[in-house]
């Protein structure tokens, strides 16, 4: 993918719209700091005539003024730097946040394809590849242009031929800057691409540590992480390489430029055309010619990187969900109807395998239909397709055929955000974030009392734990809630569904065993959980399986077996009365 100068010039333009005052004031600063160095030179050249001359009154003044303009040169560059840090720092946060929430927002066939290291560094290591993008680019180009047909008009002032040269020198320059720009964009390219995969790697397996090290996996890690690395350095030697052989040819071209136009002053002066200090003056700007020339050549560099990072961010920002989120009808305050109707689902292939022969299906046929306030047990064996049916009832993923509606509603017809209002979710891995005790159970709401929160808290029977907290709400919790036990995290995850109230709770229960008291704390909040509210529970006891209305047993993505729990337990020919028969956890394990 290539992007175009319009690219360029209209993510500029975005960004830096917002932030016009502070863009002008750096501009304003760089055009002062453009004519006070331009104007350094010419009291040198002054300085050193007037000195060759014998008028000695009026050297200190000469140089009380250089030094004057040299101070406040330092000065206006020193609010330059703060200011364009300023611009950068804000635009690329601005970039950073519009790429998260574009992540966020992008369906789960996305999200299963990418480590979150990889999209940590899409998110964070590209952007800040555009920091100077963003901050200086423009101005800086705008200002060392200005600069450079500065010193050129003052060289011109001086001698046209000296100017002249100069100019086809310029142009020489400029040539080169355009034909090498685009061609090494790529090399940065598959670098930034690399070094995304890299740190994919790294993040999944540092999150993965307890399991890598009691699994000895550690070699293997090791083995992997230096064959990731070894995949980087050769991509990053060449985009440096590159990148400074273009900077080096630049040097060249200057240096040889440098010594031409130098020649010519000094065959002029020998003829007398020129004073020593004019000399010394062609030479100064000539030098200072040197400083936005070899920063249009730095640029050069930064263009490349940021082309390879725009490129990333662009191909980022331009993957679009596969869910359309279009609707517009609101569902009920109150428990919800379900049904499934000739539901077939299969998981989507990442797209560059578009061409490969589509996944089995891994549910078939699916129908059922629960109404408000009513129980359904979903049983089957491990891989039957238990959780695919609640991912699609809360639209991670659309089914491949058949419809699903809830109180009525087709789901595309409801706005994804709301439908997610209306169902809440207890899994077997509960997320719990290093935030505190509040922002983990409001989900960072902050519409929520904290007196309802402790009441729920309570209702729980979570309260003994929350008591010995060091700062109630405001306690953290360990990173990924390690401190806690996994039936507290799971009372936690019923306080986070009280709180939000919603009509439907789809309930993956814990299959682990939890001592009896944590069990019965557990048996009481379900209890509570479902009264007035519909319910899918993936069941694993029998305790949970009591409080069902229906049953469905999933095998394969088939239904194999469906109907109201009492008829199906006394009929003795049912493949429930056998799983009952035979216990639950011994059938389904
Ligand atoms: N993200 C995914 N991409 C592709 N296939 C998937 C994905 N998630 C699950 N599957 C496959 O879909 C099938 C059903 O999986 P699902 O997780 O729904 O089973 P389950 O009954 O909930 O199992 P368990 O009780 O172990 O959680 C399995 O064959 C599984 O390998």
């Amino acid at each position: 993918m290539q992007i175009s100068r319009n690219y360029y010039i209209s993510t500029l333009l975005k960004y830096l719209k917002p932030l016009w005052h502070q863009s002008l004031l750096l501009l304003i600063l760089l055009l002062i700091g453009i004519g006070l160095r331009l104007l350094n030179p010419q009291i040198l050249a002054a300085f050193i005539n007037t000195a060759t001359a014998g008028a000695n009154s009026q050297l200190i003044q000469l140089a009380l003024l250089f030094l004057g303009i040299a101070l406040t040169t330092q000065l206006i560059s020193l609010l330059e730097t703060y200011l364009a840090a300023d611009i950068g720092l804000r635009t690329t946060n601005q970039l950073r946040a519009d790429l998260t929430l574009h992540c966020l927002e992008l369906d789960m066939s996305f999200h299963n394809q990418q480590t979150p290291g990889a999209l940590i560094e899409r998110i964070d290591g590209d952007i800040s590849q555009l920091n100077y993008f963003f901050a200086r680019f423009a101005i800086d180009f705008l200002g060392n242009s200005i600069f450079a047909v500065g010193v050129l008009i003052a060289l011109f002032s001086i001698d046209w031929r000296i100017g002249l040269t100069a100019i086809a020198f310029v142009i020489i320059l400029l040539f080169t800057f355009n034909q090498f720009n685009y061609r090494v964009i790529p090399y940065f390219q598959a670098e930034r691409a690399s070094s995304a995969a890299l740190f994919g790697f790294l993040a999944e397996r540092l999150s993965g540590t307890e399991d890598v090290r009691s699994s000895g996996a550690t070699a293997y890690v090791m083995h992997r992480f230096y064959e990731r690395s070894r995949d980087l350095f050769p991509k990053l030697v060449k985009a440096q390489t590159f990148g400074s052989g273009v900077f080096s040819t630049w040097s060249v071209f200057f240096t040889l430029g440098k010594a031409v136009i130098l020649g010519i002053s000094i065959v002029l002066f020998f003829n007398n055309a020129f004073a020593i200090g004019t000399v010394y003056l062609i030479y100064r700007y000539i030098e200072l010619l040197e400083q936005p020339i070899q920063q249009f050549g730095r640029q050069v560099q930064d263009l490349q990187q940021a082309g390879a990072a725009l490129i990333r961010v662009r191909e980022l920002l331009t993957t679009q969900s596969r869910l359309r989120d279009l609707g517009q009808t609101t569902l009920p305050h109150q428990a919800l109807s379900v049904s499934f109707e000739n539901v077939d689902f299969r998981y989507p292939t990442p797209e560059q395998d578009a061409n490969a022969t589509p996944p089995d299906l891994v549910l078939r046929d699916i129908s059922f239909s629960l109404s408000p306030t009513s129980i359904l047990g979903l049983l089957g064996r491990t891989g039957s397709g238990k959780t695919t049916i609640t991912r699609l009832l809360l639209r991670l993923y659309d089914p491949t055929r058949g419809t699903i509606r809830l109180s009525g509603v087709n789901l595309p017809d409801i706005p994804i955000a709301a439908l997610r209002e209306h169902i809440g979710m207890v899994t077997q891995e509960i997320q719990l974030f290093h935030a505190s005790v509040r922002d983990n159970l409001t989900l960072f709401e902050p519409s929520i009392p904290d007196a309802r929160i402790e009441e729920v808290i309570q209702e729980v029977g979570l309260w003994d734990w929350y008591a010995s907290l060091p700062s109630g709400l405001d306690t953290l919790l360990a990173p990924g809630g390690s401190g806690l036990s996994a039936g507290q995290a799971q009372l936690l995850a019923f306080v986070r569904v009280f709180l939000k109230n919603p009509g439907l709770i789809i309930l993956d229960e814990a299959s682990s065993r939890l001592d009896p008291v944590t069990e019965q704390l557990l048996e009481k909040a379900i209890a509570r959980l479902l009264v007035g509210r519909t319910a899918i529970i993936i069941a694993h006891r029998l305790a949970t399986l009591k409080r069902a209305d229906q049953i469905m047993i999933l095998e394969d993505g088939d239904c194999i077996e469906s109907g109201s729990r009492e008829e199906l337990a006394t009929n003795p020919d049912s493949r429930f009365a056998q799983l009952l028969q035979i216990g639950l956890e011994e059938a389904l394990a």
